[in-house]
């Protein structure tokens, strides 16, 4: 089990002050979909060129005109890019046949996808690397979670790898480990501590020892 840092509500140099931070207990970090639509790939240029050894996933959630998407996303130095599930079939296998021409990995973003299970079964067979469940900022706000969809992809899915992303904290990831994703996001349940360095440490070690610790 792998654990993702995501970086929403930063700039260029906030981003590059948390991974120094922080960098040592996590896999990848994520440039997420409001620092590159505000700071444009650029961020995820200089966040690869700072730390060359981290995987770095750029949040684009693409929706279309995939391949080139995927194209310059990884031009940038992204080891990752996500596409939204909702997306057009053909977006999905043109998203991952151009990852897979350059070496890189597709995560596809269930947000608000209503039939997580067949949606789940058909990104499986389209060749996705990373299918993961998602409660955004708005649907968190409501007091939404993503565990029930953990369990209900990790049911179909069986070549890809299982995520889960939203609202992530030290107090729910006991939960979230038991239900064994492959990779954990976290964004607010480090960035918004004081102490972010512990906050990484101590979860980077649940997820090693697969309970509290
Ligand atoms: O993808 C995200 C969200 O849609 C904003 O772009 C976040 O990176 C994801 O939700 C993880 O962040 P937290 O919810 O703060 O853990």
């Amino acid at each position: 089990m792998k654990l993702q840092l995501a970086l929403d509500l930063v700039d260029i140099p906030g981003a590059i002050e948390v991974v120094k931070e922080v960098g040592e207990y996590i896999d990848i970090v994520e440039i997420g979909t409001p620092v590159i639509n505000k700071e444009g790939l650029a961020a995820v240029k200089e966040v690869k060129a700072a730390f060359p050894d981290l995987d770095v996933l750029a949040d684009v959630k693409i929706m279309d005109a995939a391949g080139y998407e995927v194209g310059n996303a990884s031009a940038a130095g992204a080891d990752i890019v996500t596409i939204l599930a909702q997306a057009e079939d053909s977006s999905i296998r043109g998203a991952v046949e151009e990852a897979k021409k350059l070496g890189k990995k597709i995560l596809v973003d269930m947000i608000a996808v209503k039939d997580i299970k067949t949606r789940a079964a058909e990104l499986d067979q389209l060749g996705a690397d990373y299918i993961c469940v998602h409660t955004g900022y708005d649907l968190q706000a409501e007091g939404k979670d993503s565990f029930e969809d953990l369990r209900t992809i990790k049911s179909v899915v069986k070549n890809a790898k299982t995520a889960i992303a939203g609202g992530i904290k030290l107090e729910t990831l006991a939960e979230v480990i038991q239900a064994q994703p492959d990779l954990v996001i976290v964004g607010g349940g480090i960035t918004s501590k004081v102490d972010k360095k512990a906050a990484a440490q101590q979860i980077k070690q649940m997820i090693q020892h697969g309970a509290v610790v």
